[in-house]
């Protein structure tokens, strides 16, 4: 069998806004299968660099790709699921929760055919998976803003993707879910699904994690195992690499 391409790829990112340089040529290649946590302060860099690597922000240099395709050129977006940091699930739209999941399962589907019985168990499980299936027939806006996250996750899962990139999924998430959505990552995980993460404190995801990339200020400064301390003091005991990014 083929050896399967990086589902991930940056190479030598620079991004900008404006004059202002964000990423400062930061390489993320992720190999298939793999769990990897990027981590770093506020503003550091980490949603700009998974929006890069999905093709959302422009690069001044370096270059993205998504399995082996230049980001730009790249049309296979069934193959992947990305969660982003701020909403919205429901912003006025008055679609049940149920609703919002299902839209996820379209890129599956023969456009016009009603949702197969299969489609609409797959719905039901991923409601199950984060915890919302006693709230489907709610609308979205409703919702909690933590619920509403877990709402955009379970649409991100439905589609079945290859990747699955979640920018902050476990903030403001109880402590409840945040378990939950653990083990369904896992689950997806042990599929050979890819997962690239953005997160602060890992708490319940930290044992799924097989690599964390550190940024600070644009630029990543570790990349490897879990850094000792993180999310527990973050300054306390902290080596000097470990103070660049807190
Ligand atoms: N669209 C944009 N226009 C201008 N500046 C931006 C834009 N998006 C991000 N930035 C800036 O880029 C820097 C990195 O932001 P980014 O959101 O990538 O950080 P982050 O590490 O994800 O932070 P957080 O943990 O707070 O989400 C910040 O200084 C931010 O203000």
């Amino acid at each position: 069998m083929a050896k399967e391409l990086h589902p991930v790829a940056v190479r030598g990112g620079v991004v900008h806004f404006g004059d202002r340089a964000v990423l400062h040529g930061v390489d993320l290649v992720v190999d298939p299968g793999r769990t990897v946590a990027l981590l770093g302060a506020n503003g550091s860099g980490k949603s700009t660099l998974v929006k890069t690597a999905l093709g959302i922000n422009r690069l001044s240099a370096g270059t993205a790709e998504l399995f082996g395709v230049p980001v730009k050129r790249f049309r296979d977006w069934s193959r992947v699921g990305y969660v982003p940091q701020r909403l919205g699930a429901g912003g006025g739209v008055p679609a049940t929760v149920r609703e919002v999941v299902s839209a996820g399962r379209l890129s599956r589907r023969r456009i016009g055919l009603p949702a197969r019985r299969a489609d609409k168990a797959v719905v039901e499980t991923a409601l199950e998976a984060v915890g919302l299936a006693d709230r489907a027939g709610d609308a979205v806006a409703t919702l909690s803003g933590g619920q509403q996250q877990r709402a955009l996750i379970a649409r991100a899962l439905v589609a079945e993707p290859r990747l699955l990139v979640l920018d902050e999924p476990t903030a403001g998430v109880d402590a409840a879910s945040q378990e939950a959505l653990a083990a369904v990552l896992r689950e997806r995980a042990a599929d050979g699904v890819t997962i690239v993460l953005v997160a602060h404190e890992l708490g319940p995801l930290e044992p799924i994690i097989d690599r964390a990339v550190v940024l600070s200020h644009g630029r990543v400064v570790h990349d490897g195992a879990i850094p000792a301390h993180t999310g527990i003091h973050p300054h306390a005991h902290a080596t000097e690499e470990q103070r660049l990014w807190t």
